[in-house]
């Protein structure tokens, strides 16, 4: 059982981090763009873009925020709790829903690592207003203590 932990925790980290690679990788090469469904040019997409690979103001990345909704939320949530090492590195929390309390409890619990913070924007269509509703309040969290978002997030 011991050894079966052992090989899905190491599929868990090379699953990691050939995702992140490609996302990196895919997004240096292309400017990407938050579309709406709908097909026209979303007013924020500037801000939207990003410009990779995300940094952190203080050194490294201590925890990420992901934002996401329906199986964007749910995929994510399976592979950190099921294959997680006993002691990840990386503290995940995942803004599945439009519940503003809800949302600023996950923002405040952020704490002083906020400038260490990852934000990870999950979703297939690329339109899901949740996701982009989500998305405003971490950014405005972030704006408010004074963070370069862009710099932050992985999209
Ligand atoms: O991954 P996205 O395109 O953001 O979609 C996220 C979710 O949106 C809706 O809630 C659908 O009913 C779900 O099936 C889907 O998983």
């Amino acid at each position: 059982m011991k050894e079966l932990h052992n090989a899905l925790r190491l599929q868990y980290w090379l699953v990691v981090d050939y995702v992140l690679f490609w996302r990196v990788w895919i997004s240096s090469a292309q400017q990407v763009q938050f579309k709406p469904r709908t097909g026209q040019s979303h007013p924020d997409q500037v801000w939207l873009q990003i410009k990779p690979p995300p940094t952190s103001p203080v050194d490294r990345f201590t925890q990420v925020l992901a934002v996401g909704i329906g199986g964007s939320a749910l995929g994510p949530q399976f592979v950190a709790k099921a294959l997680a090492p006993d002691n990840p590195p990386l503290e995940i929390r995942i803004i599945d829903n439009t519940d503003l309390a809800r949302i600023d409890h996950q923002i405040a619990q952020l704490g002083p690592e906020m400038a260490s913070t990852l934000v990870i924007v999950i979703l297939k269509s690329g339109g899901t207003p949740e996701t982009r509703d989500g998305l405003l309040e971490v950014h405005k969290a972030f704006h408010d203590v004074g963070l370069e978002f862009a710099k932050q997030i992985l999209h």
